[in-house]
């Protein structure tokens, strides 16, 4: 979209978490949404939600809240929800499973639509609906795929990275505790569920929620 460049970074990223209480709100038959009920329902405080939404040209007016049918529409074309974007996984062990096997559709147009292994005994079958190939076709299947979930044990990441990028791949999605080297242009997302973790607990400890004015934006 022409404006998205307009929207700040840690707006951006709340996009998704917006989008999905929105549409099951419009599924549901709602019409408006007040930011009070939003924040209950997205946890993020009701003074960065109005200055979120500010940005999509969504005012909000005074005991009348948010256009719910507005709202999707901008996030729909915001987040490309007409257009599918494929996206290939690596590795379909414990967590890779568990992705494939994950309906992502139920969400968005996001899709995953190959996956890849080193295991002979895993390509040619399908898992959650997606066909696994095995990871030395990677160059020869990988076409107009644009992102990619790493979920490949840590010592083979950087070298399946290369070859992603090398094939056409802008986007990554690490699960791997892999730091890997990209050239620029690529963007990597790092997914660390024992860091998550930790920064959980330092947050619950030392940021108790008691009240949610004090809750920040980050
Ligand atoms: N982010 C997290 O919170 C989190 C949680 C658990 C695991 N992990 C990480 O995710 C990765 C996967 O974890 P897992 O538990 O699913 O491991 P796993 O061993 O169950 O799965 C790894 C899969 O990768 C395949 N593989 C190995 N070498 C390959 C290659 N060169 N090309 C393609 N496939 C290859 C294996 O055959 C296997 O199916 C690991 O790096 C692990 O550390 C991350």
């Amino acid at each position: 979209m022409s404006d998205q460049s307009k929207i700040p970074q840690a707006t951006a990223k709340r996009l998704p978490l917006y989008y999905r209480f929105i549409n099951n709100l419009h599924i549901q038959g709602k019409l408006r949404v007040s930011s009070k009920e939003l924040s209950d329902a997205v946890k993020v405080d009701s003074a960065t939600i109005r200055r979120d939404f500010s940005y999509f040209g969504a005012l909000g007016k005074k005991g009348y809240g948010y256009n719910v049918e507005y709202l999707l529409e901008f996030f729909r074309k915001t987040l490309d929800q007409d257009e599918s974007t494929p996206v290939a996984l690596i590795g379909v062990g414990n967590l890779g499973t568990a992705f494939l096997n994950y309906n992502f559709m139920k969400n968005n147009n996001t899709k995953i639509e190959m996956a890849f292994d080193a295991d002979a005994g895993k390509v040619g079958t399908e898992v959650g609906g997606v066909p696994i190939y095995h990871i030395d076709q990677l160059e020869d299947k990988l076409h107009d795929v644009g992102a990619a979930i790493l979920t490949v044990p840590l010592s083979e990441a950087q070298t399946i990275t290369e070859r992603l990028i090398d094939s056409g791949v802008t986007g990554i999605l690490n699960f791997t505790p892999a730091r890997i080297t990209v050239p620029e242009g690529v963007r990597v997302h790092h997914i660390d569920l024992a860091v998550e973790l930790q920064s959980l607990i330092y947050f619950m400890k030392h940021y108790p929620l008691d009240n949610e004015d004090d809750a920040e934006e980050e």
